[in-house]
């Protein structure tokens, strides 16, 4: 059997399901290829969608018509806006989804989008002369494309760790894809290997909340989506509870039953949400660890235990829970478990996500070395914009790092790479205090019109709020006030910028007490500690080095040298 697309999509992830409906948005005659069609849309981890940095991702992606805001204020069981005794810049939107909910929503959508559904395993990327034809599946069928989006995850040669045990798989029970990772390799996209993890579900019924401080949803019921209306979902609580030190001795005297100590895991972690074997290694001067109990569902006990990711064996999983106050008698419904995956360097990408020199292949998600579901529908979006500008002739979509997240994340994959699983946060961004979670409308809604990805509704949308920052009665709006709020502190954010840009040859002195920085992070203190660089120009070419650090060793060295 052979087809012919516009564009062909690897995986029905997050970047994905975003990268299919997004070409589709612009008339592309789309596939979306998949393992398994009941996974589209999976959240393989934590049920929660956004956060500082990644709701603003969110936000961004919903003014281009994205599904994951609105399949999140559709599934939303518990809404929290983060930072909020800060100033708005940095709030950040988070809701807890009803897993199922979710993965439902997001069916929908695709289903609704004119996307056609293939399920298969992609082997062979297919190649005529030097042009990129298509893909060749595991029975044989080939599909043509003009272009093809390669979105697979965690799945290239992916090992699955619990405790000494070894799976082959990219989830928990799930295949791994080891023909197509070969292919990439020997088509000469290097490739490294991280990994990530995640902790075990517990039994809501065996858990003791009454002994626990709850954390109630948000009075205010706002919305991830500009368009959605807030659902009529109950909200549930939270509770929070924490590790004490009889948790970490049982999980330091289970060390060498770890996959991450034993030798048998290889590849770097996500620094931000380390397993707990790491966090009471590294840092063991902390006697306790906080974990958020965060239900799953509206229609099941699953209870996602967060800050507590293991693949330690599952007696062990279960003897540490069980130190816990609260979680006494829990009973585990799924064990935790790490997975070890390949990446390919994101530097062999230009400002669309294609490989340089390979005319329409696109990268998104995982597979380009980042962590979370934002940062792999955000590339979705961009891989799935200008894949159908290949598919079908049309102008490219770019994003800019001065006018959102998704541009930032862009520049920062393809000019610096990673070093460790890449995660959002505003710090990355130089322009911060601008990039909102609440204007992502104003900052981009021209680029989604001119984009033709929108529906109807969402034009008229923009349009309006467009007009209505011309009104009178504009600093009257939540945005408005956010403007005049900021509005002093943009110039100095400009000033401060433009310092560092023109003291790019500040000499560092040798020994630079890193740590005594005011605001800079510890990651930050520890990758400049560990490069040593001679002046402000080599710290900024540090993999990893954000524009808040930058900033703030600028001042720094000024005063020091004053
Ligand atoms: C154990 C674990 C814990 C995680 N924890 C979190 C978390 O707490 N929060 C968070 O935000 N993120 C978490 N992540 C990461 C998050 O799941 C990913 O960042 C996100 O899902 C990546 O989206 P993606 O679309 O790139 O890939 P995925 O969501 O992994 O989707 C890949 C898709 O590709 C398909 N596929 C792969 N190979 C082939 C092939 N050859 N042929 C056909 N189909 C193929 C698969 O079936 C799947 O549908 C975790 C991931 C894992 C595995
Ligand atoms: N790709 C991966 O491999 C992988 C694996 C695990 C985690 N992750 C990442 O981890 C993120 C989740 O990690 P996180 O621990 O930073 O959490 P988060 O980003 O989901 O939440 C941010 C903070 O809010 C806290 N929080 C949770 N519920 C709360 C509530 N009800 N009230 C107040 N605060 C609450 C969290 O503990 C966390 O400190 C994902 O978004 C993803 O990027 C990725």
């Amino acid at each position: 059997m052979v087809d012919m697309f516009d564009v062909i999509v690897i995986g029905a992830g997050h970047a994905g399901c975003e990268a299919a409906t997004a070409a589709a948005r612009r008339g592309a005659r789309v596939a979306l290829l998949s393992f398994d069609r009941a996974n589209l849309g999976q959240m393989s981890c934590n049920p929660s969608i956004g956060g500082v940095g990644k709701g603003h991702l969110v936000r961004e992606l919903d003014v281009f018509d994205g599904l994951m805001a609105r399949a999140a204020d559709r599934a939303a069981i518990h809404r929290r806006m983060l930072n909020r005794s800060k100033g708005p810049a940095v709030w950040g939107p988070r809701v807890q989804a009803d897993r199922s909910v979710y993965a439902s929503a997001i069916r929908e959508m695709v289903g609704q989008s004119g996307v056609r559904l293939i399920e298969g395993e992609a082997t062979d990327l297919v190649f005529a002369s030097d042009r990129l034809r298509g893909v060749k599946l595991s029975d044989g069928t080939i599909l043509n494309a003009h272009a093809l989006v390669i979105a697979t995850g965690t799945f290239l040669s992916a090992r699955l760790f619990i405790g000494e045990q070894t799976l082959v798989g990219g989830r928990t029970g799930e295949k791994s894809a080891h023909a197509l990772s070969a292919r990439l390799r020997e088509i000469g996209l290097g490739q490294g290997r991280l990994k990530t993890g995640t902790p075990p579900r517990l039994d809501g019924r065996t858990i003791d909340w009454a002994r626990l401080e709850s954390q109630h949803s948000d009075a205010d019921h706002w919305s991830m989506s500009f368009l959605s209306l807030p659902n009529d979902n109950p909200q549930l609580s939270c509770a929070v509870t924490r590790t004490n030190e009889h948790t970490h001795e049982v999980i330091r005297s289970a060390k060498s039953r770890s996959p991450l100590y034993s030798g048998a895991i290889g590849g770097r972690g996500p620094r931000y949400c380390p397993s707990i074997e790491d966090k009471v290694q590294r840092f063991g001067d902390r006697h306790s660890h906080q974990i958020f109990l965060e239900p799953e569902s509206l229609t099941n006990h699953a209870v996602y235990p967060n800050g507590v990711s293991t693949s330690l064996p599952i007696e062990i999983q279960r003897k540490f829970l069980r130190t816990i106050e609260g979680l006494e008698r829990v009973q585990i419904s799924k064990p935790g478990y790490a997975v070890e995956y390949e990446f390919v360097d994101p530097r062999r990408l230009d400002s669309t996500l294609s490989v340089k020199g390979l005319k329409g292949l696109f990268l998104a998600g995982q597979i380009n070395g980042t962590t979370g579901y934002e940062e792999a529908a955000g590339q979705g979006l961009v891989a799935g914009l200008n894949a159908a500008a290949v598919g079908c002739d049309l102008a490219p979509v770019l994003f800019d790092r001065t006018s959102s997240y998704i541009g930032v994340m862009i520049d920062d994959l393809t000019l610096q790479g990673v070093s460790e699983p890449y995660r959002m946060m505003t710090a990355r961004s130089e322009y911060r205090l601008a990039l909102r979670a609440d204007n992502a409308t104003t900052r981009l809604g021209t680029t989604a019109i001119d984009a033709a990805c929108i529906s109807v509704e969402r034009r008229k949308l923009i349009e309006r709020h467009l007009t209505s920052r011309a009104s009178p009665t504009w600093s009257d709006t939540p945005e408005g006030a956010a403007d005049a709020l900021y509005a002093p502190y943009l110039d100095r954010q400009k000033r401060e910028w433009e310092q560092v840009q023109s003291d790019r040859k500040l000499p560092i002195p040798l020994g630079f007490a890193y740590r005594a920085v005011p605001g800079l992070s510890g990651e930050m203190v520890e990758r400049l500690a560990s490069a040593s660089p001679d002046n402000l120009e080599q710290a900024s070419r540090i993999p990893g080095i954000t524009p808040a650090a930058l900033s703030a060793l600028n001042v720094a060295l000024v005063r020091a040298a004053a």
